[in-house]
């Protein structure tokens, strides 16, 4: 639990990573937006600068974001009629130091996230500092979007290949269902020896995983909010 202190330094931090990185935006870009408290920021940012003239069109990862930037009166389309993008901004749950491996999905869209991602020409990431960590699954958990038939036996075979989940649920007591109506299975990942890349090969080769939320070698940049200013960090490429 986090004092009132440190809350409003986190919210100051995110703040200053969202206007910086919708500062990246440009007059006739195509954009995805993200999903997430940060991504949040971004949005309200962007919608400012439409707001004020700015001439794009983008697309958004999920319902509740989608439902905020039609608010601000972004102009909103979709992949019928934008095969690219240009740019897509989002957050991260943890990003990995060196590398800008992410895990990425504890809002529950992480598909939608990686669908955009992808289509875009490039991805900004930002945060805030706590997210910046060494070894991936050093605080959060992987989100894991699975197919709700069956679910039972594909997280059987999760385990069975070493990863440890959890389904998703509600305060309801029923499961988390995403945008893409499925289920959301946490795994904890091991601290000692994981390889990311042939956790994300085993993870597509599951049958009834829709998609992970590990995203390596997607981030183009990712810009950490600080106390006082931000700091970029660039993919190796
Ligand atoms: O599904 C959600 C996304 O991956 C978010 O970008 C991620 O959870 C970070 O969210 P926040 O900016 O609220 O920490």
């Amino acid at each position: 639990m986090s004092t009132p202190e440190q809350a409003n330094s986190t919210d100051a931090a995110k703040r200053r990573a969202a206007v910086w990185a919708a500062s990246q935006v440009e007059d006739g870009m195509k954009v995805g937006l993200g999903t997430g408290s940060t991504s949040a920021l971004v949005i309200e940012e962007v919608g400012r600068r439409v707001a004020e003239g700015l001439r794009i069109t983008a697309i958004a990862t999920s319902e509740a974001s989608q439902k905020q930037a039609l608010g601000l009166k972004i102009p909103m389309s979709d992949f019928a009629h934008l095969p690219q993008l240009d740019l897509t901004i989002d957050g991260a749950d943890e990003v990995q130091e060196g590398t800008l491996y992410l895990i990425k999905g504890h809002g529950g869209a992480l598909l939608r996230e990686k669908i955009v991602a992808i289509a875009s020409k490039k991805l900004i990431i930002a945060v805030d500092p706590r997210k910046l960590v060494k070894t991936l699954g050093a605080v959060f958990t992987l989100p894991v979007e699975i197919v709700p038939f069956g679910f039972e036996t594909t997280m059987r075979r999760l385990k069975d290949l070493g990863f440890d989940c959890e389904l998703r649920m509600n305060d309801d007591g029923k499961p988390f269902v995403t945008d893409g109506q499925h289920y959301i299975a946490h795994c904890k990942l091991p601290q000692v020896g994981f390889d990311a890349k042939q956790a994300a090969e085993k993870l597509k080769a599951t049958v009834g995983v829709v998609e992970h939320g590990l995203f390596l070698g997607m981030a183009s940049k990712v810009v950490i909010g600080g106390p006082e200013g931000i700091q970029v960090l660039e993919a190796a490429r």
